[in-house]
């Protein structure tokens, strides 16, 4: 791993567009690097987030950059539950990026042939690669510690072959799912959790200064030779006692 980076920002209303320019300055690097952004998106509260402070900077030129989803409900598009639905009405439409370069579930599909065709979809895009190597995967934790849909106790935490699997019992609804697993969480360039608010505050702590033996699939989040940042508010970083970054206004990652 590059360093852990934890940055702590007094609301979301600082953090945002430090998120927003980090995917910008992290676009722009791997385009002049390889030519394409190969970025994952989450769900849950980084769906608004991300999508009113990238709308808010000068549009970049997205016709290179291919995204994925580090995990999606298994609804329909127009499920207010369904991650590509959410990004699909308040941000895609509105960036220069192609159709073809936005990688999506098959939800008609049962849940174990969705997470295969999806692996399918992603090994396309990743020719050659055991694991695909993501240039930005933007992740959540939740006030139980999972991220992705990777849950605390479920045996989905161990998978070391797949590079997708299918959740059909996630204690979090709906309970049908796809998830990246751990081995390409950890082998993307630059991993960002993104956590806000004060229900995170005890597990954060934990997953931050619980060591190896933490419990929290969260924690096991260690990219194997990439970045990775925690971006977070005061009120989920209220437990802390690790030294933290505190930028000042303007700051750039
Ligand atoms: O169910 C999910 O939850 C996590 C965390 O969401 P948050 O609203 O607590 O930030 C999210 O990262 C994941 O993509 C989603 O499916």
């Amino acid at each position: 791993m590059a360093g852990r980076r934890v940055v702590v920002f007094p609301s979301s209303a600082e953090l945002g567009p430090v998120l927003a320019h980090l995917v910008i300055s992290r676009a722009e690097k791997a385009i002049a690097s390889h030519g394409r952004f190969t970025l994952g998106l989450s769900g849950g509260s980084l769906v608004s987030m991300l999508s009113k402070e990238l709308l808010a900077l000068p549009q970049p030129d997205c016709s290179k950059w291919v995204i994925g989803f580090c995990d999606e409900r298994l609804v329909s598009f127009d499920d207010p539950e369904s991650t590509f639905g959410l990004y699909k009405s308040q941000l895609f439409p509105k960036i220069n990026i192609p159709e073809s370069g936005i990688l999506t579930i098959d939800s008609s599909l049962p849940v174990a042939e969705c997470a295969e065709d999806y692996a399918c979809k992603l090994k396309q895009v990743f020719p050659g690669e055991e694991f695909p190597v993501f240039d930005l995967l933007l992740l959540g934790m939740g006030p139980d510690g999972h991220t992705c849909s990777l849950f605390p106790g479920h045996p989905l935490l161990e998978e070391t072959k797949k590079i997708v699997a299918p959740i059909s019992d996630s204690p979090k609804p709906p309970p049908q799912r796809v998830t990246m697993t751990f081995p390409v969480v950890n082998a993307a360039r630059c991993v960002t959790f993104v956590s806000t608010g004060g229900s995170k505050a005890t597990v954060l702590k934990e997953v931050l200064e619980g060591g190896k033996a933490s419990p929290y699939p969260a924690a096991r989040v260690v990219p194997t030779s990439g970045e990775l940042f925690w971006l977070i508010d005061d009120p989920a970083a209220a437990a802390l006692t690790i030294q933290v970054e505190r930028p000042g206004a303007g700051a750039k990652l």
